[in-house]
């Protein structure tokens, strides 16, 4: 498959999204990182008819795509108290039958977490390659943002949960050494094998709290997130979309839906030029 088919994909699957939720007359909108993201603010910006709507950036990345599609970017600390997003769109790594995803493949996590975690409705657009069935299927490796000073205890604690092989994630551009989020912290890659979801758990296909080998994707991003240095973990799970949506529409339930961050909807581009919405009712 050539990377115009990948390309081609993309930007369908981010035409059909935008079409399908952003809304012109929306405050506030939020916008994630990466390469899909592009297709869905060009989308957005056919369909932009009024100045007045707030774009939410979640990195450097993400904010001059808005400036530079013309858009006006708000940053996430300026949101009024209580006012929450009325869309957030952004890509992922991967995603399971359950909706869990995997982000942090081009190093913004942090941020996309926050602004998903702000949105009434939060959207991914992936590419045919996204679309599993388990985490870590096709995805190598779960991101880890972490303090620098952390890398090695961190990646110390990650091999007794399982992890085979952490390793710290560098560049060669122009300068060799690791790559800095834009928090200035590390990313930290760690492979295990593919996460169970909670139905499979439900199932008996293992017991998904390490203990036999097994890891539920609910479990291991909490034990993660428990290891002193780790700021954020690059799986978005938790409560079920549709759910944390109707909470997070009520006044005053933001705090009732801290660690639920998973899409409503996820729009996968799929080779043969068609796309895929996978929902928590299925997929069609
Ligand atoms: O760190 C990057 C973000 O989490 C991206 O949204 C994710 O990696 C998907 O990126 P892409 O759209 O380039 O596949």
């Amino acid at each position: 498959m050539t990377d115009t088919n990948v390309e081609a994909a993309k930007r369908a699957a981010a035409q059909q999204a935008v079409a399908d939720h952003f809304d012109p007359s929306a405050s506030f909108v939020g916008i994630g990182s990466g390469t899909t993201i592009v297709y869905v603010v060009e989308a957005i910006k056919e369909r932009s008819t009024n100045p007045s709507v707030l774009f939410v950036p979640t990195g450097y990345q993400s904010r001059q795509l808005v400036i530079n599609a013309g858009l006006t970017p708000i940053s996430f600390d300026s949101i009024p108290d209580r006012v929450m997003l009325d869309v957030a769109f952004d890509g992922a790594d991967e995603v399971d039958t359950e909706l869990n995803c995997i982000k942090g493949g081009g190093a913004c996590l942090f941020q996309e977490k926050l602004v998903a975690e702000r949105a009434k409705k939060f959207v991914c657009v992936a590419d045919y390659r996204k679309r599993q069935d388990r985490l870590l299927t096709n995805w190598p490796t779960i991101p880890i943002e972490v303090a620098p000073l952390s890398q090695h205890k961190v990646e110390a604690s990650l091999r007794l949960l399982g992890s085979t092989n952490p390793k710290l994630r560098t560049t060669l551009l122009e300068k060799s050494g690791p790559l800095k989020t834009d928090q200035h912290f590390f990313i930290i890659d760690a492979p295990f094998p593919a996460l169970l979801t909670s139905a499979d758990v439900a199932a008996g296909k293992g017991k998904g709290d390490g203990s036999d080998g097994t890891w539920e994707v609910n479990n291991i991003s909490k034990a993660i997130k428990g290891l002193t240095g780790v700021l954020e973990v690059g799986i978005f799970s938790g409560m079920n979309g549709n759910d944390a949506q109707a909470l997070r529409a009520k006044d005053g339930a933001l705090s009732a839906v801290t660690g639920g961050q998973k899409p409503i909807a996820v729009y996968f581009g799929m080779a043969d030029g068609s796309v895929k919405l996978r929902t928590a009712d299925g997929e069609q």
